[in-house]
């Protein structure tokens, strides 16, 4: 497939890509609300970077202040090396599609795809595309996007899963070099959201472009970027590459927002232990524990089963926590006593402060 965009260097490449769009102490307050803290971020170039984190933790105000369409108190915040701080939304090479879609009602799917492309062609008679341009352009997008037989269809005729694959075509047939999505997933339903998770995956490979996606689910966080940025009121908690961030968390705060079930937590002298619910296992009094294994007992209150596996609830004097069982263990029963141990390596520690230990 040929790049419809200016091609950037892709996420999987070993040396670290420049940052696309960078952040530095960016403040942003709503009357006595502080929304952002002090942000300092980068977009590496070519990622699918997406922003993560509790509702109200200032995400979709980064992104509007990317598109142009809020402006920082203070701070700077630079696109492709320029600063753009006090750059109008039209002066941007930036895209954002909104997390309603806002797709025109009275306008077919063409229309709405081309309109852009149409005002552009207005506006600039010599240089703006023309009429042929313009349609090639919008049957490239609508061919990369499955939309060709919903060309003459208006908004209300089609599902939520093609009105947001109409946007996205809106979104990039302007080939702009930075792609914003906002909650793009959270008007379809949890089968859809799986086949537009990977849409949106495709699209960025094909693209080649640089996306900053905002969400706050954790696992679309985790399954769609290259690189993730987790935010905590108003700051940057942590960021880099999901992997990294799920096994080794900066803090308590990560540590429990990525994961489900969430990380288990256990006070034992004046440190604070974590472990993931998948990484323990149900031991007999008979097995051995082995060295520096992490040893937690309680007493199963409810098991859920989830297809694959199930999830023990145990209460014990350590605090209630979760363990996940999978087929071919023997699986606990409500009331029966568990006795969890975790391996060493998969044990997380965290300070009073909340932030990780070594
Ligand atoms: N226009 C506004 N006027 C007043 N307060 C605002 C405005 N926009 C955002 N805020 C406040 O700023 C904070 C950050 O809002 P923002 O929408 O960026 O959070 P978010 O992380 O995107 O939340 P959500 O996941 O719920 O969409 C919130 O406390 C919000 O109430």
């Amino acid at each position: 497939m040929t790049a419809l965009l200016p091609s950037a260097s892709r996420p999987s490449d070993r040396t670290p890509a420049p940052p696309h769009v960078e952040l530095a102490g960016v403040t942003r307050t709503f009357g006595t609300t502080l929304a952002l803290a002090g942000v300092d971020l980068a977009v590496p170039a070519g990622s699918l970077t997406v922003i993560v984190g509790p509702s109200g933790c200032g995400k979709s105000t980064i992104l509007r202040m990317i598109a142009g369409l809020d402006a920082p108190d203070s701070g700077t915040l630079r696109i492709a090396g320029d600063d753009v701080t006090a750059r109008a939304a039209g002066e941007r090479d930036v895209a954002m599609v909104f997390q309603d879609y806002a797709l025109f009602p009275h306008m077919t799917v063409e229309g709405n795809i081309s309109f852009g492309l149409r005002l552009q062609a207005r506006h600039h008679r010599r240089s703006g595309p023309g009429r042929d341009e313009i349609r090639a352009r919008v049957g490239e997008v609508c061919a990369l996007l499955g939309l060709d037989n919903l060309l003459h269809r208006r908004p209300a005729q089609l599902s939520g899963g093609q009105r947001q694959r109409v946007a996205l075509a809106r979104a990039i047939v302007r080939r702009p070099a930075l792609l914003l999505l906002d909650e793009p997933l959270s008007a379809l339903d949890p089968q859809l959201r799986a086949s537009a998770r990977a849409e949106i995956r495709r699209l960025h490979r094909e693209l080649g472009t640089t996306l900053v996606l905002v969400t706050h689910d954790q696992h679309e966080a985790l399954s769609m970027a290259t690189h993730l940025i987790v935010m905590d009121q108003g700051t940057v908690a942590q960021s880099g590459n999901p992997g990294e961030l799920y096994r080794h968390p900066c803090n308590e705060l990560v540590a429990t927002f990525l994961g489900t079930p969430r990380m288990n937590l256990h006070d034992r002298d004046g440190v604070r232990i974590g472990w993931r619910p998948a990484d323990g296992r149900s031991a007999t009094h008979r097995d051995g524990v082995p060295p520096g294994a992490f040893l937690v007992d309680g007493v199963v209150e409810s098991c859920e089963f989830t297809g694959d596996g199930q999830h023990a609830r145990c209460a014990g004097p350590d605090g209630t926590f979760v363990l996940v069982q999978r087929e071919g263990e023997s699986w606990l029963e409500p009331g029966d006593t568990a006795r969890v141990t975790v391996p060493a390596a998969r044990l997380h520690r965290f300070g009073p402060d909340g932030r990780r230990l070594p």
